[in-house]
């Protein structure tokens, strides 16, 4: 089956994440691929919206940050989309205070995981307001921070607004950051689409080292567990858990009861509801050197433990 292809951009606010998605979609245009676009802003009134031109499919997610209040409407966008157009890319546009993670965890939905490919986390980063970045509250610092750690491709913006050592400066502090994402220099967020799109043509010789390229900076796990478990023992699993693990989201059952439960996890701490209607028992992990091996033993043991 077919995927569509799907490229979050992040950056904080003003980074430049509206031109930089203009300049994408002028060249997707020449290229003559099926573009859609899901634009989130905190307002209620769309600002941006008349940068994407009437004949790109555009939906607008308002006045909530994706990665918070309206995640949900996120995945009901998506689904329309998928159902509504066939597709070659879909860009997402966040606010810029969403957290990539969160908006990956979206994408990452049971409902349609089968029929998206998340390419890249592409951050944006204003390099004027890092300069400054000081003046900032410690959340905005540590957000800044996330964005660019968790990036499979960083844009510096507004070189022109800096002096070359700052640039420099600015450079080596965003590799101590993201040593594996690729850096570039950008005014204006002009970059060629080949820059920002994993490779497409892989020839056979290469193509093992291509596909390590290709794979998301961030790593997930999906685990279906065929029996329930039991939930002291679940929650001692979280607690040593490694700190590189940033999400985990799905359904699990426990054996104090028969309900199932619907498990959200971000920040150290674990969410569980109950859910009415009956699910496979399904965990996705989101985080960074996911160890797979370690991951599957541990759970595997918490189901024959029971
Ligand atoms: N000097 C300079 N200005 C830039 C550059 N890139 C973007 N801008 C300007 O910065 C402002 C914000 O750019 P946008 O592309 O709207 O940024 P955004 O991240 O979408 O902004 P929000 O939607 O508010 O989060 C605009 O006035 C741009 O013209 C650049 O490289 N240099």
């Amino acid at each position: 089956m077919k995927k569509v292809e799907v490229y979050i951009l992040s950056g904080f606010l003003g980074a430049g994440k509206t031109s930089l998605l203009q300049n994408i979609l002028s060249q997707e245009k020449q290229q003559k691929r099926k573009i859609a676009v899901i634009m989130n802003e905190l307002g209620e009134v769309s600002i941006d919206s008349n940068a994407v031109s009437e004949e790109t499919p555009l939906k607008e997610l308002l006045n909530g940050c994706v990665c918070c209040t309206i995640q949900g409407q996120l995945e009901v966008q998506l689904e329309n989309m998928l159902r509504e157009y066939d597709l070659d890319a879909l860009y997402i546009e966040t606010t810029g205070v969403a957290h990539p993670i969160e908006v990956l965890d979206a994408c990452l939905s049971p409902l349609f995981a089968e029929n998206l490919n998340v390419k890249a986390i592409i951050s944006i980063v204003d390099t004027k307001r890092w300069k400054d970045r000081s003046k900032l509250s410690i959340q905005l610092r540590k957000l800044l921070i996330e964005q660019v750690q968790h990036a499979d491709v960083v844009l510096l913006n507004k070189i022109d607004s800096i002096s070359d050592d700052e640039q420099s400066a600015i450079v080596s502090e965003i590799q101590g950051l993201n040593k594996n994402g690729k850096l570039l220099m950008t005014e204006f967020a002009r970059v060629p689409l080949s820059m920002i799109q994993p490779k497409q043509m892989i020839d056979k010789q290469q193509h093992e080292t291509a596909h390590v390229h290709e794979k998301l900076h961030l790593r997930t796990y999906v685990h279906t567990f065929t029996h329930q478990i039991d939930l002291s023992e679940f929650e001692q699993f979280l607690r040593e858990m490694p700190d590189t693990i940033y999400r985990i989201k799905g359904y699990i059952g426990f054996t104090h009861s028969s309900d199932s439960y619907l498990f959200q996890y971000s920040y150290g701490m674990p969410i569980y509801m109950k859910e009415p209607i009956k699910r496979k028992k399904t965990l996705v992990f989101i985080g960074e050197d996911l160890d797979h091996n370690m991951l599957r033993e541990k759970l595997i043991l918490l189901e024959k433990s029971e």
